[in-house]
């Protein structure tokens, strides 16, 4: 099967500094995917390649088996691969509805010919309808999106990338700056949202990590040590010894 995200021979160097060190990674289609590591292993680093943010120095990304390595953030983001940021992204001042609204017509717009602007547009709002159940916020529809709760500005972000039409997310960080029962929410949130779609996430909380993903991958100074699935990770010596001194990967829950 040609894997979602297929991450070959990565490296990443700034200056003298090699920050990723030969990352291979397979992320399935439909997968959800979790990378974990201490501080500074060079997750965000190799978000930021992947999702065309910067270059790595040498080996190659592919998305869904074209090779996406050079190509610009919204050139990758036309091929379906969006990406959620810890800081929001909508616009403060529009309502729920009429970011999602944005987001769904800027997909579909590359496809329109004028003569299908009016069907499009229908298809958009309809689409954006179908998202704003999707992430929970029915009933928030007509309000400001600014004024919208820390949680209910993550399921927004969640959203836009939903309705932009993406099949493949990139989620930094989901429950970042959540409470717990706000983080379970999110978790569950999240799971049925992107059913069907293809997850890699960076998450630092392991009831997060132990929750949603099928498979997690540990980055400790720019090398993936271990693939596997939940279990298999925490059973893992090379994990636990790169843990030493932390918090085990489940120990939390
Ligand atoms: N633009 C840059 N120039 C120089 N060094 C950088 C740059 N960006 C990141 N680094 C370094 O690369 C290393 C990896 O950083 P990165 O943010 O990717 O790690 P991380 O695993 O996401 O960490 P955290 O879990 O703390 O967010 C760090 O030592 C960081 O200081």
């Amino acid at each position: 099967m040609i894997p979602a995200i297929a991450v070959r021979g990565i490296e990443k160097r700034f200056g003298a500094t090699r920050i990723l060190r030969g990352v291979d990674l397979s992320i399935e289609p439909h997968e959800r995917h979790a990378l974990i590591g201490p501080n500074g292993a060079g997750k965000s680093t190799l978000f930021n390649l992947i999702a065309g943010a910067k270059r790595p120095s040498a080996g190659r990304i592919e998305l869904y088996g074209a090779d996406i390595t050079r190509l610009a953030p919204a050139a990758i983001c036309r091929r379906g691969l969006a990406r959620s940021f810890q800081t929001t992204s909508f616009f403060a001042k529009l309502s729920v509805f009429d970011n999602l609204r944005c987001a769904a017509q800027i997909a579909n717009r590359d496809r329109a010919r004028w003569w299908q602007r009016f069907t499009v547009t229908r298809a958009a709002d309809a689409h954006a309808e179908e998202v704003l159940d999707a992430v929970g916020l029915g009933a928030r529809r007509d309000v400001i999106a600014g004024t919208l709760s820390y949680a209910e500005q993550r399921a927004l972000d969640l959203g836009l990338a939903l309705a932009s039409g993406a099949h493949t997310l990139l989620l930094d960080e989901p429950t970042a700056g959540m409470n717990r029962a706000e983080a379970a929410r999110a978790v569950e949130l999240i799971r049925v949202a992107t059913a069907g779609r293809t997850l890699l996430m960076v998450e630092h909380d392991m009831d997060v990590v132990f929750g949603l993903a099928d498979r997690v991958s540990v980055l400790v100074q720019g090398q993936v040590i271990a693939t596997g699935t939940p279990d298999a990770i925490r059973a893992d010596p090379a994990v636990q010894a790169a843990y030493l001194g932390h918090a085990l990967p489940g120990d939390a829950r």
